[in-house]
This record gives C-alpha cells, structure tokens and sequence, in this order.
C-alpha cells in the first residue's frame, strides 16, 4: 500500500435525518482530518453522532451540508477503499472464514488459485490458519473480529472504520485484540477511524483521541498522543491518567455551557 494514501476530510458536515419539518440533527458542523496512516479514536456520549460520523465516511449516509473527501475524491457511495467493522459480527454464517474473505476479494477479479491464497495469508496474519474451514457460529466472538479485520486487510481498503469493535467482547481477548489490531495495522498503514465509549481503550490504541460533544455532536477536544506503545495507563510518570480525567471530565453529564469546537 502506498504510504500517501488514505487521506480522509470531512469538511464542514452536517447530517440531519428526517423531513424539513421534523429534522433532527444527528451531526453538527463538523471539521476533521485523518492523515494517511494514522489511528483516531472517537469517543462521545451516546446518541451524539458517532455512528453517524462513521457512516458518512463509509458513504451509507449523505451529508445535508459540506463534504467528505477520500485522497481528494469526493465519497459518494461505498468503495471497497474503504472498509467497515461493527460491534455485531458482520460474517456470513454460510461461508468458512477463508470463505468470508474470498467473498470480499471477488471484486477484484483474482484468479481462484490466487484469491484463496491472498485469504489464506490474511487469515495467517490474524492468527486463524488453522481454522480457515470453520464457520462463524463456530468461532468465538473474537476469532469472528478477526476474520473481519482480516476481510478488510485483505482487500487493501486505505481506510479502516471501526464502530465499538470490541464492545462484546471480554476484557481479557478485548486486550488480545488491541494487540493484534495494532500490529495488523502497523504492517498495513490503513487509516482508522475507531468509535469506543472506553476511553481506555482509546488512550491505549490511538494516536489521536477526538472527543465529541453531547448531541447534536460535534468535536470538541483533540488530543495527540505522543506516548510509545505499548501503552499501560499504570505506568508511573505517564500523563494518560491525567488525560483520562480530563474525558472524563467532558463526557460527565453537564448543563454548562460547552466549550467552543476544537480543530
Ligand atoms: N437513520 C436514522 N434516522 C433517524 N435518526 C437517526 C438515524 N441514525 C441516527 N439517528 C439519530 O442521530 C443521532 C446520533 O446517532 P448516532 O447513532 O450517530 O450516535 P452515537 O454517538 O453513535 O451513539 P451510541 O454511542 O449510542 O452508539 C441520534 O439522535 C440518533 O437517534
């Protein structure tokens, strides 16, 4: 993958939902850059848009104001550039996990021989080459994000969304998953986009924390985090409790006034 691409630009992006009358404002005016190659968490009160930030990159959701740019392009509709994991398991249950992947890699017209070896790989990488003839319903729900990560690395989407990935998942694989994420991610150099409501996790996986308002949503807090991974919020001398106080702080539910929307 070249290094230069994945760039995303959401520029002044409202979404609304609804008819004139009765419309409501899922996303206010919005401003945000993903650098290609770079990991961004979302983190925000429920119901302030998260989601629907995503969904709009993906391109299922169109914006009522501004725009939103791939490397540029401006995104329209779905692209297999770009690439989306939910919290609920998007597998189909009739295919294999190496069927799963072969399923997304038939857009690009690869030879069978081919295309079974590109899933096969990924499925290495993730760690599931012994159970590449497995079912969904026989994978545990963190084997199941793993073929879908590997889906999405397969096809060389330069951009990665993730919503709550790991929200059904346990503490111990969720840290599992952490790992693996980080160095797929690494290897690949996709940009990623990754909603949470964990600010933990946030703090442990991103290069960039982005904190929205309560709805209707917009970014009110940007944090660049400069501490080498792998990250421990124990570890002494570290300001990631001090930052995690402050999220904190803004998710508490609050009637003052809200801070003015940070770029
Ligand atoms: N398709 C839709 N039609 C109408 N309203 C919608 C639609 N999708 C989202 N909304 C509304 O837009 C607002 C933002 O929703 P969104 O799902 O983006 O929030 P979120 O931050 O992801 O929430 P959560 O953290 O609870 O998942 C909410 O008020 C929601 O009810």
């Amino acid at each position: 993958m070249e290094m230069d691409k994945g760039r995303v630009e959401v520029e002044d992006v409202v979404i609304r939902f609804g008819t004139r009358d009765s419309a409501v404002t899922a996303l206010d005016r919005t401003n945000l850059v993903l650098e290609p190659g770079t990991f961004t968490a979302l983190i925000g009160p429920s119901g302030c848009g998260k989601s629907t930030l995503m969904n709009a990159i993906a391109g299922f959701v169109q914006p009522a104001e501004g725009r939103i740019t791939l490397d540029g392009a401006q995104i329209r509709g779905p692209s297999p550039d770009v690439g989306v994991i939910f919290q609920q398991y998007a597998l189909f249950p009739w295919f294999t996990a190496l069927g799963n992947i072969r399923f997304g890699l038939k857009q690009f017209g690869f030879s069978k021989r081919e295309e079974i070896d590109r899933a096969r790989a990924a499925l290495d990488e993730v760690g599931l080459g012994p159970h590449a003839e497995k079912y969904p319903q026989q994978l545990s729900g963190g084997m199941k994000q793993r073929v879908a990560i590997a889906r999405t690395f397969a096809t060389g989407a330069k951009v990665l969304l993730m919503d709550e990935p790991f929200g059904a998942l346990d503490a111990q694989t969720r840290i599992v998953m952490h790992e693996l994420l980080l160095n797929v991610w690494r290897k690949h150099r996709a940009t990623v986009l990754f909603v949470t409501h964990d600010v933990d996790e946030a703090l442990l996986l991103a290069d960039d924390v982005r904190v929205m308002s309560q709805a209707p949503g917009r970014l009110i807090r940007h944090y660049a985090m400069t501490q080498p991974r792998p990250r421990a919020l124990s570890r002494s001398g570290s300001d990631l409790l001090e930052i995690r106080e402050d999220i904190l702080g803004l998710l508490r539910p609050t009637t003052e006034p809200l801070p003015e929307p940070a770029h």
